[in-house]
């Protein structure tokens, strides 16, 4: 089943919570075709559909800490598989956020062919995250769990950065500018694939 991702592209998509990610990631389905998996949507759908896992799942989300890490690949694997006929490329949003799971995602998967790391400051991020919490109903959207995400991306997420840099596929995206001139160093680094 997953040789029919094999061939795909596939780009990890890497920043702080708030950084951007999911904006970016809209962008590009929209001129790319490509398909975008948010592993944060992916587990909220979970939490959603009122089940037995998706109650432990949000226990989990509502105090910022990471899901259990075959959880998470089991979800995206499933997604990119039921695309796999379809898609262009696959923009996975949001993982891995620690140096294990880029290796499990390997060995299940494959391998990416470009890291996209949004890079916004902490500051930056925790304004558009408390912004973001008068509309958008998610659990983790307020100051404290806010904090304990950053804490978390700063500790686990950006190693993993430092994993990839080493394979020379990471490209680094300012994303303190505004959004369409975040969307073109983005373009510019999908183009060059
Ligand atoms: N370049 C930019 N300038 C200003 N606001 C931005 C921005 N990129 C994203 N935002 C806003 C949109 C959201 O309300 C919030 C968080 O963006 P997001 O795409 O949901 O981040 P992420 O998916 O990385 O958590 O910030
Ligand atoms: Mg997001």
């Amino acid at each position: 089943m997953a040789d029919k991702i094999k061939d795909a592209k596939i780009i990890f998509v890497v920043g702080g919570p708030g950084s951007g990610k999911g904006t970016q990631c809209e962008k590009v389905v929209t001129k790319y075709g490509y398909t975008h998996l948010s592993s944060g949507d992916l587990l909220r759908a979970e939490v959603a559909s009122g089940s037995e896992r998706g109650k432990q799942l949000q226990a989990i989300m509502q105090k910022g800490e990471l899901v259990p890490l075959d959880t998470v690949l089991d979800m995206i694997k499933d997604a990119m598989i039921a695309k796999a006929d379809v898609s262009k490329g696959f923009l996975i949003d949001g993982y891995p956020r620690e140096v294990k799971q880029g290796e499990e995602f390997e060995k299940k998967i494959g391998k990416p062919c470009l890291l996209l790391y949004i890079d916004a400051k902490a500051e930056t991020m925790v304004k558009r995250l408390m912004k973001r919490g008068e509309t958008s109903g998610r659990a983790d959207d307020n100051e404290e769990t806010i904090k304990k995400r950053l804490d978390l991306y700063y500790k686990a997420t950006e190693p993993v950065i430092a994993f990839y840099e080493s394979r020379g596929i990471v490209k680094k995206i300012d994303s303190e500018l505004p959004v369409d001139e975040v969307f073109s160093q983005v373009a510019k680094a999908i183009d060059a694939l």
